[in-house]
């Protein structure tokens, strides 16, 4: 017999979340069939981050060259278990191992250690033999990375050296050679990562530039920056692959100008991840997916079967954590007024307006709203400025050629629609507009209502501000 619950779980990423205290209380099942904490904690945005550092480090100290110091002419002395062990053994591990205890320890909590599946209307069975159902359920099953169809190439297997961002972190040692499949976020800032490391790094990627969903002009900038670090390869795939016994890996490429190869010690698939929806039969459940395999939600994280919500990767399409993060917000408040936990208040909507996202490749790249390219195409009117860090103070200090913030706004009503960025910190520096953005706050309003710090780098921000041909346009 199927043993029933108030509430089905489904992911401990951020899922996990949704235990808040208006929930406490309720008999609340969650169902993990991988490592506690999902992709964010254990595989994901904070051991990468943690990686980046070193990385970023080992870079800087090399270009610190161009203000006339020179750290070290040799490669960095990089000691790899060290870096890997402290961000596993010595924190990643703990919080997972600690988020698990504290889950098992609530009474109210069922912690299933299992693959569920939907077998019915928020009816489940797993892979343990067991059934469950509730009277709500919560998918937070989230994505899990795409491998190619290239024999060799088709599967995880870190022994032979073939990986993927689930494994890639945790390598006892560096390869000499790394060969990286891929041009968006994953690829961009693993090369970044393990090229600053000292591995050679060949970054295959099957269209004509990096990042080509940013604005053109980054993507086009860090793909000639990436250039100048790495063996890349562009308009090209890979078309097979073989592995001597010596473990050196041979992959077979078609370009453009033709065949090709490449040798690498490993080789890291970064070809994009798929929501897992279809894995887990939702369907059985009533619950509809896209044409992507997304699971279809409304404003209120509602899929089309009564009484589930969904969120995060298994549900959107931008796929980054801190999406996921205000959707389960946004389900942990509805699903508390839906169970009565909330007297008086109504259910609330998610806010999609204004996603930002950011790239840790060297430079970073963060933008959020459509590009000019799209905006062009949606017929949107639009004025924008392009600011570069070496036309500031700050810039002038990092003697910077190449980092740029492009922001778009309502030719008007100087409401910032759009801002695209490459460059040192890139991922703070944007933070502004995105707030400006997300609150309605005008371009005048931003640049000259307030003090901008003097010689900061956020003065790239005012700059490019007033440098809006609005029309009504603000005096420096
Ligand atoms: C290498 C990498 C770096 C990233 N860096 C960033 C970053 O810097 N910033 C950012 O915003 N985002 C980043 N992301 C994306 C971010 O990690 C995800 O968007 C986020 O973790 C998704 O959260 P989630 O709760 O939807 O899914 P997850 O955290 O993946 O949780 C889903 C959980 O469900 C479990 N599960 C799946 N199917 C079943 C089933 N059938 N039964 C039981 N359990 C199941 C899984 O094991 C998993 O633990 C990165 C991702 C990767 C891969
Ligand atoms: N900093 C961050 O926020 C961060 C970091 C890592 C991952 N993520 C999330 O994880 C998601 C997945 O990242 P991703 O980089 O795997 O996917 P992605 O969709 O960003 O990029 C996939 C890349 O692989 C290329 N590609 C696809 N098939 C290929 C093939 N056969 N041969 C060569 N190249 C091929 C594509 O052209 C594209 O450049 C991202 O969309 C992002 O939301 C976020």
């Amino acid at each position: 017999m199927a043993r029933h619950h108030d509430l089905i779980i489904i992911g401990s990423g951020s899922g996990n979340s949704l235990v808040t205290p208006e929930l406490e209380g309720l008999d609340i099942a969650i169902v993990e069939e991988g490592t506690f904490g999902g992709t964010c904690l254990n595989v994901g945005c904070i051991p990468t981050k943690m990686l980046v550092l070193p990385a970023d480090r080992i870079t800087e100290a090399h270009e610190a060259r161009r203000l006339g110091v020179t750290v070290d002419s040799a490669p960095a002395t990089v000691d790899w278990p060290a870096i890997r062990d402290r961000i596993f053994t010595n924190r990643i591990d703990e919080i997972s191992a600690g988020g698990e205890r504290y889950r098992r320890s609530q009474d109210f909590v069922t912690l299933y250690a299992a693959r569920a599946r939907f077998v019915g209307r928020r009816r489940l069975a797993l892979d343990t033999g067991e059934e469950i159902t509730a009277d709500r359920v919560v998918v937070a099953a989230g994505s899990r990375a795409d491998l190619l169809d290239v024999d060799g190439l088709d599967r995880v297997d870190p022994k032979r050296g073939v990986h993927t961002s689930d494994t890639i972190m945790r390598i006892d040692e560096l390869p000499r050679r790394l060969a990286i499949v891929g041009g968006g976020f994953v690829a961009c800032e693993f090369a970044h990562v393990f090229g600053a490391l000292g591995v050679e790094v060949t970054q295959i990627q099957r269209s004509g530039a990096l990042l080509r969903t940013e604005d053109a002009e980054i993507s086009r900038r860090y793909t000639e920056l990436s250039r100048g670090r790495h063996d890349l390869r562009l308009d090209t795939v890979v078309a097979s692959a073989s592995r001597s016994p010596e473990g050196t890996w041979t992959l077979g490429l078609m370009g453009r100008d033709g065949a090709t190869d490449v040798e690498a010690d490993a080789v890291l698939v970064a070809v994009g991840r798929t929501p897992n929806g279809a894995r887990l039969d939702v369907e059985a459940g009533g619950i509809e997916l896209d044409d992507w395999g997304v699971v279809r939600v409304d404003a209120q994280q509602r899929t089309t079967a009564d009484g589930v919500w969904a969120l995060g990767d298994v549900a959107n399409s931008w796929q980054l954590k801190h999406v996921a993060n205000h959707e389960a917000r946004v389900v942990a408040h509805n699903v508390a007024v839906d169970a009565g936990r909330l007297p008086g208040e109504g259910p609330v909507e998610a806010d999609h307006r204004f996603v930002p996202h950011a790239v840790f490749g060297h430079p970073q790249v963060a933008a959020f709203g459509p590009t000019r390219a799209e905006l062009d195409e949606a017929g949107t009117p639009y004025v924008s400025y392009t600011q570069a860090f070496g036309d500031t103070a700050y810039g002038w200090a990092l003697e910077d050629t190449t980092s740029i913030l492009v922001v778009c706004a309502d030719p008007d009503s100087g409401g910032i629609i759009s801002a695209h960025c490459m460059g040192p910190d890139a991922s703070t520096l944007i933070q502004p507009l995105i707030q400006a953005a997300s609150f309605g706050q005008s371009a005048r309003e931003v640049a000259r209502g307030q003090y901008w710090i003097h010689p900061a780098l956020a003065e790239v921000v005012e700059n490019a501000l007033l440098g809006l041909p609005l029309n009504d346009r603000l005096s420096r």
